[in-house]
């Protein structure tokens, strides 16, 4: 077999694996829901939950991730367009989401499905008993087999606490439910090498590996203006999913019956890595760092090649003002994001240890600066 046969057979592999995925988190963006002058599109929302309804009936459970809480409202209030400020986007969001709430509701009835709504905020995933909290909730409905609708609690979310695209949220949604899948709708069918808003652009298929998005341009938000994170946030919410184990499917609103089973459309996203424990997904994509530890290049090599814990003696340098059990992201020597960590020191007390070898040191302060089970390195 040659490598690009070899490619194939897996990528097919992975629109089976959509295809089958017993577990699956699907994302709708808001420029596939809602207009801006009419607010809610409650024909495109039904042909949605029809789609999602049929999944559910073939057997596998479905958790949906929906934005459209903001644009919903627009009409509603007599906004002509996306607000620019927090508290108007505040309040749109508080009359958009229980449309959305509601509309859902009513769609899913009519095949006997029952939905419940989950708003999180981006505390539920960073504090990591909330998170725990979050999966238990989750995975409880499932259980019950209702079908979790999710979106981020736009109404309470202040500036700095904001997940601000649900991308990223259906991605962490997905390993939080340990889902088989992750399909990513938008307005785009698929991604392309360009931002096909900007003359001629090529369909891409297939992203197997991050070698595979070199030469690929992904830009900002679509011409309805009632997205929020364009192509980027859905490439790097894809790339998230994949690198612990869940493969992803980018694809149209309109094509997500198709989608759901094995046709070609869209754009899959292979698996990079294996499945990871809740808490290194946790510590790679979810927790908010408290300070940087810079690296030399030997210690790059120790803790993301041979995964070894860090040791103070291949510290060069520290930012922050974190304590002892804070997460803080390890800095390689070209000032890349390598790793992130539990800490077990307090940032004052680092700075006699960094550069120093164990045997330098006295007993107490011996202990490594990240324990290797508290590690989670990054591609
Ligand atoms: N390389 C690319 N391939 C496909 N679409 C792209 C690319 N770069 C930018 N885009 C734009 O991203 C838009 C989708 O993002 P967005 O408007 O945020 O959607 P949503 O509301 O579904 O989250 C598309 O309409 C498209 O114009
Ligand atoms: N939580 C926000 C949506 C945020 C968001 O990511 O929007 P989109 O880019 O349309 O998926 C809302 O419901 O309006």
């Amino acid at each position: 077999m040659t490598s690009s046969e070899t490619v194939t057979a897996g990528l097919s592999a992975t629109r089976r694996a959509v295809a089958t995925a017993r577990r699956i988190v699907v994302k709708i963006g808001s420029s596939s829901l809602t207009t801006t002058e009419g607010g809610l599109d409650g024909r495109r929302l039904d042909t949605l939950v029809e789609t999602l309804s049929r999944r559910a009936a073939e057997g596998s459970q479905v958790v949906l991730v929906s934005s459209g809480a903001i644009a919903a409202g627009l009409a509603p209030l007599g906004l002509g367009g996306r607000p620019g400020d927090l508290a108007t986007q505040q309040a749109a969001a508080s009359v958009g989401q229980q449309a959305l709430a509601h509309a859902y509701a009513a769609s899913f009835a009519r095949f006997g499905l029952t939905v419940g709504q989950v708003l999180l905020t981006a505390d539920d995933v960073v504090r990591r008993a909330h998170y725990r909290n979050a999966r238990r909730t989750l995975r409880r409905l499932l259980n019950l087999g209702a079908v979790p609708v999710v979106n981020e609690n736009d109404t309470v979310a202040t500036a700095e606490i904001r997940f601000g695209d649900n991308d990223r949220l259906a991605a962490l949604v997905a390993h939080l439910v340990e889902a088989d899948a992750l399909v990513l709708l938008s307005d785009v069918d698929a991604l392309y090498d360009g931002d096909p808003r900007h003359g001629r652009a090529r369909v891409v298929r297939e992203i197997a590996t991050a070698e595979d998005l070199e030469g690929i341009s992904v830009g900002g938000t679509g011409s309805s203006g009632l997205g929020t994170g364009g192509m980027t946030s859905k490439v790097q919410a894809a790339r998230v999913a994949c690198s612990a184990g869940i493969p992803a499917l980018l694809t149209s609103a309109e094509l997500a019956e198709e989608a759901l089973g094995e046709a070609e459309v869209g754009t899959v996203f292979g698996t990079t890595g294996p499945r990871l424990s809740a808490r290194r997904f946790w510590l790679a994509h979810a927790a908010s760092a408290r300070g940087r530890l810079h690296l030399d290049a030997g210690a790059v090599s120790a803790v993301v090649r041979r995964r070894r814990s860090l040791l103070a003696a291949g510290i060069t340098g520290m930012e922050g003002s974190f304590e002892g059990g804070d997460v803080v992201e390890l800095i390689g020597p070209s000032g890349e994001v390598v790793a992130r960590g539990v800490v077990a020191y307090d940032a004052s007390e680092l700075p006699e240890l960094i550069g120093r070898s164990s045997h330098e040191l006295p007993a107490e302060q011996r202990r490594e600066v990240v324990h290797a089970d508290d590690l989670a390195p990054l591609d």
